[in-house]
């Protein structure tokens, strides 16, 4: 007889854009994406404004009718019905959000960039393992198919040994005003007080194809000494507001002999005709002695990939779409409701469900070891780009009190 999918119960934190999505993609049928050993449910939402407010999301999202809304994050943590709290607030307030889960005693899903420099990543890792309990960064690409097929071609040799990946995502949010962005200054993407700019917001995602191949796919070595990490070299361009809106890194590994170039900004478009369209080229380019690996579509949320073959089997040899599955029973985006609904978000979801079933406290595709490295990797672009984000939330002192945790 089939085993019954194991069935994980979540708990949503904040109440914002990407909880919103995630929480529609928690709620298709995983059948959708032929996926049959796990499915998610949600128990409850919390928002810091508001008990309606998290009312309001639980029915937007289409959540079960017996989902519990809170209006403090304090009292969604010590709901003893949830399995695992997804942390859905801007960058700043990671470390306080999460911390506050787990010294609950919950497994937690922290949204990208995981906190706002590797101190706080560090704490908030010793305070997993002193609670036995999961803690993964939500770098939800690294779960696609996509990422799993590339993963696997590259260590298969199929492009002999990669020397060097260029990964770009940019955003256009220009306007014709060059010191001004389309963003009011409190936006997330640009306030300082929220851990704003292009680095956290956008370079997590370069960094990720960059150390998915150059780090994720590196051998350790036998003697146990643990994989390189690498050296970086990076250059940032600040907006008004003092956030970075252009930043480029490299990442050197010198015993390796590779190199990452990874470029973000909110100045410009990496796919300038639109999100799906390959006409502006590849967004990552995985180069090997043999042959190279294209990545197209925004690189948060890709979409098709190329293999490209020198010498005896030269050439385009694989071009494939990898189309985001989509639920027929749950509305579209607007105007498209008839398309069903499906993100992409739900094989972060999947991995999460797979680890809390197997009692795993981290997952190996995005050990805590390797979002500590690129955490490391992201101090040291702000250190050579002169940009500390405000005391408050640099800090990596927990206060259940902080205003970052909302009232209790
Ligand atoms: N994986 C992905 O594709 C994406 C990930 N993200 C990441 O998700 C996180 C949230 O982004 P997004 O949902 O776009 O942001 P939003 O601004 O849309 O939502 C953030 C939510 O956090 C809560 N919040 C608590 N305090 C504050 C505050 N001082 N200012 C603003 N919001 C606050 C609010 O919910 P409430 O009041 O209900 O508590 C708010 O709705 C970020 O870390 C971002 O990097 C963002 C977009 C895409
Ligand atoms: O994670 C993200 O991906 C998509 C972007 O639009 C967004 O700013 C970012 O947070």
């Amino acid at each position: 007889m089939a085993q019954e999918p194991f069935t994980v119960r979540w708990g949503i934190l904040a109440t914002g854009g990407i909880a919103t999505t995630f929480a529609k993609d928690l709620l298709t049928n995983p059948a959708t994406r032929s996926v049959n050993d796990v499915r998610h449910t949600i128990v409850a939402a919390a928002s810091s404004s508001s008990e309606s407010r998290a009312v309001e999301f639980l029915k937007d999202v289409g959540a079960p009718t017996s989902a519990k809304a809170y209006g403090s994050y304090h009292a969604l943590a010590q709901d003893p019905n949830i399995d695992v709290v997804y942390v859905a607030t801007p960058h700043s307030h990671h470390f306080q959000n999460a911390m506050l889960c787990l010294t609950a005693g919950k497994n937690v899903l922290c949204e990208k960039a995981f906190t706002v420099n590797a101190a706080q990543a560090r704490l908030l890792v010793e305070k997993a393992k002193e609670k036995g309990v999961f803690l993964m960064e939500a770098v939800w690409t690294r779960y696609f198919p996509l990422s799993v097929k590339i993963r696997e071609l590259v260590t298969s040799g199929k492009i002999g040994t990669v020397v060097k990946v260029n990964a770009d995502l940019c955003i256009n949010g220009s306007t014709d005003d060059a010191e001004k962005l389309s963003f009011s200054d409190k936006h997330r993407a640009v306030n300082m007080d929220l851990a704003g700019g292009a680095l956290l917001d956008l370079g997590i995602y370069t960094l990720t194809w960059v150390f998915q191949i150059l780090y994720l796919c590196q051998k350790a070595p036998a003697d146990g000494s643990g994989k390189e990490k690498p050296k970086i070299l990076a250059a940032i361009d600040k907006y008004h507001t003092g956030a970075d809106a252009l930043t480029s890194i490299i990442c050197h590994w010198p015993k390796q002999r590779t190199m990452g170039i990874a470029t973000s900004s909110w100045r410009v478009a990496t796919t300038p005709d639109g999100e799906g369209s390959p006409a502006a080229g590849p967004a990552c380019r995985i180069q090997g002695t043999k042959g190279e690996i294209q990545v197209f579509g925004p690189l948060y949320r890709p979409t098709m990939y190329r293999v490209i073959m020198f010498g005896g089997e030269r050439g385009v040899v694989e071009e494939v779409e990898c189309p985001i599955p989509k639920d027929p029973k749950i509305p579209g985006v607007k105007g498209e409701e008839e398309l069903g609904w499906g993100h992409g978000m739900f094989w972060e979801a999947d991995e999460v469900a797979r680890c809390l079933r197997d009692g795993k406290k981290q997952s190996d595709l995005l050990t805590w070891e390797e979002s500590i490295v690129i955490m490391d990797a992201m101090d040291e672009v702000r250190k050579q780009g002169d940009l500390v984000y405000p005391q408050e939330i640099e800090s990596d002192v927990y206060d259940e009190k902080s205003p970052l945790n909302g009232s209790s």
